[in-house]
């Protein structure tokens, strides 16, 4: 599949995005005017840029207000197309993309038009240049690719051909279907970009908020399966406009964008095995069955403050790793990690960060087919030296730079806490207080890196994203997306911060950018819990008694029920289907880092979003004043 991309998509000046384009691998570029004319080189000088870069330039773009027009401005809007034509000759491309008018002018009249994009074709076919018709969705005349096809097809030229936007049709929600009756030779580019499905203008929406394939909620997929049918065998086009991709990495977001358009062909030659969709063999999206550890690196002293803590939530030290200062601490099939060794990943990762979460093991269907899935969607993998008797877990890198290790039971690596650990006599008996798996994962980010991180797990694992939420924090809004499996085996929250006034956006800077900011247990009896907690002197997060009066009237609870979630601290919601949550918290933990003990009753699957101003709060209080270093 030859892959292209518009260089509006990418921040920086075009030699920053052709750098980051052609680094993420992709075969070609849409030059748009805007960075064209913000570039100090001649146009024969950019084409040599380009072409150095290794990429080839698709397109130029964009013509917009051509047809329909009286005269003289008819004769003018020919003109301006002449002198592009000169520059696209010297930038060495021979496709304009002309997109329907909005113009107060245009006379409107597809036969108008015909004639207009007839005439325009001869000097077109004259200068060895071609003319791509796109209809925009807020067109005056022409604001459906239906639309734009009957205007192509009637100016019967071969110089002139459509081009297919998908956001222009999708986001307006128009049937896709009809692209399967063009001839694919009459189609002359397609461009490709999500949105998210709210009601807002379109020309708005266009030019600030579409993001890459897969993370948004248009049905990219239907689009494509369409385009596929007409035997289209050109490139596919990213043109994503987005405030929030102006400011950030070119780098991250151009592989942002190759990796959403190899996921985007994969899920195609899946869907229709019979097309000749060139792209490299890569495994199927992998089941994940669990979290199946989580690492802590952390100092000597710090470690003996953590152990503690997991002593009082009721999980024993049981092994020693056999060569490292790494232990292994148990409760339920809860496997938590905290390693001291003084070199290697996890000691840089402590010296970054401190104390905090460096790598998590999934335990997936099958370890090695999932990491070569993700390479091939472009993440970096993870290795490290192995010792003698140690397995050579695959892993990638994942949020934060911290890594995600795979691991499966149907190989050895299904094997490790025996192969790489020796059990140990517990130094104190631990009293388990029924904490049963990891339900969650929550890992905050600069909201900017949410869709980046949405797309990698949704692309590679059986995972499917929940709409984005606002969660008020007394210092902001701290924006939230779960990524969830359909029988809720792996849950991971994604939190977006937009300033270091909340806890979470904090938690970031204190930390210098960890990931993990909560891990949440689960049990099946809350209250047996709570109860265990306190015997082994678990101090949970003190819950104001103003929430207890809310929730009280809120879900009409008898005064004894909530009378028991008071006295320990619990919080409550329901789902308005039956469903319940029950939430514990711990209290901060060096740069704001807290344990959740959570349980689920009639089904419910959210996270008790409505409590979480009112955690945050209480964690607020506890914490260290803002500012005030952790070292
Ligand atoms: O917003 C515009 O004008 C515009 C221009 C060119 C395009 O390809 C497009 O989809 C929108
Ligand atoms: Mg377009």
């Amino acid at each position: 599949m030859k892959t292209s991309i518009a260089t509006v998509s990418i921040a920086g000046d075009l030699r920053d995005k052709l750098t980051a384009i052609a680094g993420a691998g992709f075969d070609g570029i849409e030059i748009f005017e805007q960075d064209f004319i913000a570039y100090s080189g001649s146009p024969t000088e950019i084409g040599e840029m380009v072409r150095d870069h290794g990429l080839k330039i698709d397109l130029f773009q964009p013509v917009r207000d051509f047809e329909g027009l009286p005269e003289p401005l008819r004769a003018k809007a020919f003109d301006r197309i002449e002198r592009r034509f000169d520059l696209m000759e010297e930038l060495g491309t021979d496709l304009l993309l002309v997109s329907s008018t909005t113009h107060s002018e245009s006379l409107g009249g597809v036969d108008r038009f015909a004639a207009d994009f007839g005439e325009l074709g001869e000097r077109a076919a004259a200068r060895g240049m071609r003319i791509g018709y796109e209809a925009r969705s807020w067109g005056r005349f022409v604001s459906d690719y239906r639309d734009a096809w009957e205007v192509v097809r009637r100016a019967d030229h071969p110089a002139v051909g459509l081009i297919l936007d998908s956001f222009h049709t999708l986001a307006k929600k128009v049937d896709p279907g009809g692209i399967r009756a063009i001839p694919g030779d009459r189609i002359f580019h397609v461009q490709l970009s999500d949105a998210p499905m709210i009601a807002m203008d379109l020309e708005y929406m266009s030019r600030h908020f579409r993001v890459m394939p897969g993370e948004g909620d248009l049905p990219l997929l239907d689009f494509l399966r369409a385009v596929s049918v007409t035997g289209y065998d050109g490139p596919f086009s990213l043109e994503i406009l987005n405030d929030q991709l102006r400011g950030s990495s070119a780098r991250i977001a151009a592989l942002d964008g190759h990796r959403s358009l190899i996921y985007l062909a994969d899920q195609l030659k899946r869907a229709e095995p019979a097309r000749q969709i060139t792209l490299p063999d890569m495994p199927p999206k992998g089941r994940v069955n669990g979290v199946e550890f989580v690492e802590f690196s952390a100092s000597d002293a710090e470690a003996e403050t953590l152990g503690q803590m997991l002593h009082t939530l009721g999980f024993e030290r049981v092994a020693r790793h056999i060569a490292k200062s790494v232990s292994l601490w148990r409760q339920g099939s809860i496997n938590i990690v905290i390693n001291t060794e003084q070199e290697g990943f996890a000691h840089s990762s402590y010296v970054m960060h401190g104390t905090s979460v460096c790598d998590i093991g999934l335990m997936v269907e099958d370890a090695g087919a999932t990491v070569e899935r993700a390479r091939a969607l472009g993440a970096n993998l993870f290795a490290q030296p192995l010792g003698a008797g140690e397995l050579d877990i695959p892993a990638v890198r994942g949020v934060g730079g911290s890594v995600l290790h795979f691991l499966d039971t149907s190989s050895e690596l299904g094997r490790v806490w025996e192969a790489e650990f020796k059990p140990v006599d517990a130094d104190v008996a631990a009293s388990p207080t029924g904490l049963t798996r990891i339900d969650h994962v929550a890992q905050v980010m600069k909201h900017e890196e949410m869709l980046t991180w949405a797309l990698f797990y949704t692309s590679i694992f059986e995972i499917e994203k929940a709409p984005e939420v606002d969660v008020a924090d007394p210092g902001g809004i701290v924006h939230s997306r779960a990524l969830q499996s359909a029988d809720g085996a792996i849950r991971i929250t994604l939190n977006g911060v937009d300033t270091h006034r909340t806890f979470a956006g904090r938690f970031v800077s204190d930390s210098f950018g960890s990931s993990v900011q909560h891990l949440a247990f689960a049990t099946s009896d809350i209250f047996a819990t709570a109860e265990k907690l306190a015997a082994n002197g678990f101090e949970s997060l003190p819950i104001p008694t103003n929430y207890y009066g809310e929730i009280e009237s809120r879900f009409g609870l008898t005064s004894d029920f909530v009378a028991a979630l008071r006295a320990a601290n619990i919080l409550y919601d329901e789902d308005g289907a039956g469903g319940s949550y029950f939430q514990l918290y711990s209290r901060p933990y060096g740069d704001g880092f807290f344990f959740e003990i959570i349980e689920r009753r009639g089904g419910y699957d959210g996270y008790g979003a409505p409590n979480a101003p009112y955690r945050t709060a209480a964690l607020k209080r506890l914490s260290r004043p803002a500012g005030m270093p952790r070292r």
